[in-house]
This record gives C-alpha cells, structure tokens and sequence, in this order.
C-alpha cells in the first residue's frame, strides 16, 4: 500500500514536470513564431526584450518621456512595453503616429484609467475625463462645449481672471520692496487655485477666508498622490487587487471626506447661498441647473457632479501654473526674448495702463512664447487612449483594448518636425515655412494634429485650452511688463523636469523682482 502510494507520487508530480515543461515550451514557441512574431500577416510593434516579471521596468527612469523617448529612437515611433507582469501598452512617438491615433474617429476616444479604480468611491463610468466613449460622456461633452467652457461663459469669468492676476502681481510687489526672495511656484499656484475655484464655486483658495476651499485643495493632493500610488499596483499584476500597501483604502477615506465637503457646498447652494459672488453662473450653478433638467438626455446626481468637479480640479490647476512656471522660467533665461516681448508690450499698450486681455490679438509674440513653452515643456506629456476596436497603426496589428500612450514629449520635440528641437525658440510659431503668418488661433485648438500637442488633440482634446492660454498671456505679459527678474548670484533657473508622468519643474522657481513698471501707481 505504502509502496502503491510512492509509485503514484512519483508518477503525479513527473507527470506535472512533463506539463509545466510543455507549456513552457509552447509559450516560447508561441512567442518565437506565433501570434507575438513579427510575421509578416500579424506584425505586433517592436519591443526591447523584458525581463521575467519586471518586463521593461528596469528600462524606465524617473522621468517616464524622457524613457519612451530614448527607447523610441532605438525601438521606433510605435513600440510596445510591458511594465510588471501584466501592464502592457504601446507607445507612439512620432507626429505620423499622432495623427493616426487622434484623427476624428471614434476608436481611440476612449481612456484608461491607470490604478484599479475599485478604491473610487464614485460608481465607475461616472469619470468624464477618465470616462470611455459612453453616452455619459458624449452628454458631459456637449455640456462643456455648450455651456461650461463655451467662449462667452468663459468671457464672463474675464473679470475674475483680471482680478487674480493682480492680485498676484500685488503680492509679488510685496515681495519686492523687501528684496526678499520671491518664491513665483508658490504664488503661481495661489493664483491658479484662486481662479479655478471661483469659476468653478464662486469661492477663493485664500486659506484664511475659506476653509472648505482650503480642505478641498488639501484632498484633492491627498487623492492625487494616493491615486498615483495606487496606479504602481498595475504591474503586480493579478496581486493589484489586494491593496497591498494600503494605499487603496487612505485613497477611499480620503475621498469619503472629499464627498463630505462637496455635499456641504451643493447644499448651500440648494439654499440660494452658493451662487456665485460676481455677476452670472459659476461652473457648479449651471452643473447643478443641468441636474434638475427633467428633459435632460442624462440624469445628472451630485455624485456626477462631485466627480466631475474632482477631476476638473485635477485638470485644471497644475498643469496651468507648471505652464506658468516654465514660462517665466525660460524668459528669465533668455533675456533676448524676455527684452523682446517687453518691448512689444510697451508698444502695443503704452507706459501708463496695465495690460489686459483685450491687447492679446496686437501682442504676437506673447502668444509665440506661450506656445514655444509650451511645446517644449508641456505640463501633461503623456496622454492616454484606449483602442475600442481592431485596427492597424503603423502597418502594426492593434487589438481592441490596447492600452495606448502618446509621448507628446518626444513628439514636440521631433527633429524631423522642429528646427532646433530643445531650444527656446518663439520665433518658429510667427511664420510657417513658407513665411506667412500662422493661425495662431487654429494651432492652439490642437487641429495640427501631428506635431503640435500641449492640448491633446481629436475627440478627447483639453476642453480648457483657451481658458488655460488666456490665463498664461495675462499673467506671463503682466509679469513681464511690471518686474525685472533676477536669479541668485546671477545663476540660471534650473529648469530640470519632476519625475513621473508629470511635466513639471522639479524645483520651485524661487528668484527676485524688481519693479520695473508700477501696476498700482
Ligand atoms: C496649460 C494647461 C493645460 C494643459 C497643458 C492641458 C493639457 C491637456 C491634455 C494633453 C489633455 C488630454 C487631451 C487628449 O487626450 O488628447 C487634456 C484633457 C483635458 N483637460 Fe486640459 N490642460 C490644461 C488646462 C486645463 C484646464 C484649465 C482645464 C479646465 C478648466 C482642463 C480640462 C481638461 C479636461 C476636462 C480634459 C479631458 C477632455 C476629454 O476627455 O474630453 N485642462 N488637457
């Protein structure tokens, strides 16, 4: 009996060596020749060779475009990568590839989310930026266009924008009396959570006026950086699931009192106390007008609402005061260009008024310098997209359900495209190659598809891209036209890039004003 049961040990566990041993074999085969190889009929993008588990991880570093950059020079315009073991995503690099991804074509409309999205309090799908192709999103869409960021909403909100600029410019005064070291990163920032929050709840950021705002701004950090944390479980693979450093449930807490606070809010605003303090609509008047729509095509609940609002939040103020930064970081190091658009703004608005978003049209090169920052640094460097049916790109088979990165990075600072890639250049964006003037207006809509992206493109392209230029121009122009900028021991901004997906500085940008021209006199 005993010896029987030996027998049948030795013949169970030789008989699961010859099956792992199979299957092995066939994985390699299959991954040699089959559905894996570039065959002629299913060619599959190229890819550098991935390590057991780690696949291309130890590839990547810190600053994840500058990676696909490098690889993409070596692997081509189109390749594809594996981040842990499961996590796999093509890459495009190359304006040609952009174009093919973001024409006007339903398939690659939709996004992915990156983290596993079960720690959301909000039910899934109720994203719009996140949001995959649906009705729901079409809806919010056509609220946007229509009504949210439409250009007369957004002329309303002109006042606001003026007011916060000089108040910025105020506190940057300030700083200048003294000679002390103006931290520009951290009024910036103000600046920008100032404005956005007023759009969106008639409310400012000022931490000793409103604390809700203040504890909205704090959350939505908190969710950010735990997002981001939560999005590393992706290359544990199947293990992502089991929130292995708990990460997940802080995310979950932390949105719980996001939820909190907003639920307060809207409920002022049921009581007639939340509309806004200017004249007219804010973002969350028409948001919560458009959920008591009875005809609405969508039933809109605050759930939606908050959700929407979280993400505007996260769209909106640190890519537009990162912007703002590399902006004034690049004109402080180019004293030509920073002399050059001083003196078209003297010119144009004269020595005795502030300048103000009227002159914008008579001032070319601020909207050139705008755009050349924001081509060689743009604050959001990466996009995603998630192919929704089989195609080709690139000659190669995409399946429905790729997961889809465009590096923006690296196709703004394509050298087949761009003279001089790398360097500060605003004149390229007076004339286009024929030397005729360009449509400024057209090239910021993101409808140069190919090569110019700062704003995405196609379907999904950034919905505050003109409120975002408007700002940039006013702030960028006003600060230029008031103080000259000088930087410690005449040193250069260290213009090195944060690690991440993020494109922003990695240092804040700390340097001294000196009044040049009083806005307050
Ligand atoms: C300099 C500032 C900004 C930059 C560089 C920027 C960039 C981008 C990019 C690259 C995308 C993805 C586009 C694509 O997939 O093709 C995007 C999407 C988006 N952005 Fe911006 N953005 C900025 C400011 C803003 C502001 C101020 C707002 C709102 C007030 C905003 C709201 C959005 C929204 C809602 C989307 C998603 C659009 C959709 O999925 O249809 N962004 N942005």
């Amino acid at each position: 009996m005993a010896a029987n049961n030996v027998d049948l040990w030795y013949i169970d566990w030789s008989y699961l060596l010859i099956l792992i041993l199979s299957s092995i074999f066939v994985r390699v085969a299959l991954t040699k020749y089959g559905k894996n190889s570039s065959s002629p009929s299913t060619p599959q993008p190229p890819s550098p060779l991935p390590l057991p588990v780690i696949g291309h991880i130890h590839l990547l570093g810190s600053v994840l475009p500058r990676s696909f950059q490098t690889l993409a020079r070596r692997y081509g315009p189109f390749m594809r990568i594996r981040m842990g073991s499961s996590l796999t995503f093509l890459v495009g690099s190359s304006p040609d590839v952009a174009r093919q991804i973001l024409k006007p074509d339903v398939n690659f409309s939709s996004r992915f989310e990156l983290g596993p999205v079960q720690y959301s309090i909000y039910q899934q799908g109720m994203g719009f930026i996140t949001s995959p192709y649906s009705p729901y999103y079409r809806f919010m869409k056509k609220l946007c266009t229509t009504k949210l960021f439409v250009g007369s909403q957004l002329n309303q909100f002109r006042h606001i924008r003026e007011h916060e600029v000089r108040d910025c410019l105020r506190s940057v005064s300030e700083s200048s009396v003294g000679g002390d070291a103006c931290n520009l990163t951290a009024k910036l920032t103000t600046l920008m959570n100032n404005l956005i929050f007023r759009m969106i709840m008639g409310r400012r950021y000022d931490k000793y006026v409103d604390d809700e705002v203040k504890q909205i701004k704090e959350l939505v950090v908190e969710i950010m950086e735990l997002g981001s944390k939560c999005g590393i479980y992706e290359v544990f693979g199947p293990l992502k699931k089991y929130d292995l450093f708990g990460h997940g449930k802080k995310l979950r807490a932390a949105m719980v009192r996001y939820d909190d606070v907003l639920e307060k809010i809207i409920a002022d605003y049921e009581v007639g106390d939340g509309a806004c303090r200017g004249s007219g609509d804010d973002l969350m008047d028409i948001l919560l007008k458009t959920s008591r729509d009875v005809d609405a095509e969508v039933k809109l609940t605050n759930n939606h609402i908050k959700q929407f609002i979280l993400e505007m939040l996260i769209a909106s103020i640190d890519t537009t005061s990162a912007a703002l930064q590399w902006t004034m970081a690049e004109l402080i190091n180019h004293h030509r260009v920073f002399m050059k658009l001083r003196e078209e703004i003297e010119s144009t608005v004269g020595p005795s008024r502030l300048m103000s978003e009227s002159d914008f049209p008579n001032l070319p090169y601020l909207q050139a310098v705008v755009k050349e920052s924001l081509r060689l640094h743009t604050p959001t460097p990466l996009i995603f997209r998630e192919c929704t049916k089989d195609c080709k790109i690139n000659g190669y088979k995409v399946k429905a359900g790729t997961k889809i990165f465009l590096n923006t990075y690296a196709i703004m600072r394509d050298p087949e495209t761009w003279q001089d890639p790398d360097e500060f250049v605003p004149e390229r964006f007076l004339v286009n190659a024929e030397g005729s003037q360009l449509d400024q207006a057209e090239l910021m809509k993101g409808q140069d598809f190919g090569s110019y992206l700062p704003f995405g493109g196609g379907r999904r392209a950034c919905i505050g891209a003109m409120h975002a230029s408007a700002v940039i121009q006013a702030t960028v122009g006003a600060l230029i036209q008031c103080f000259d900028w000088k930087i410690k021991d005449g040193d250069k901004v260290d213009i090195t890039v944060g690690s991440g997906f993020s494109g922003a500085m990695a240092r804040p940008l700390v340097c001294y004003p000196v009044v040049h021209s009083d806005p307050f006199k």
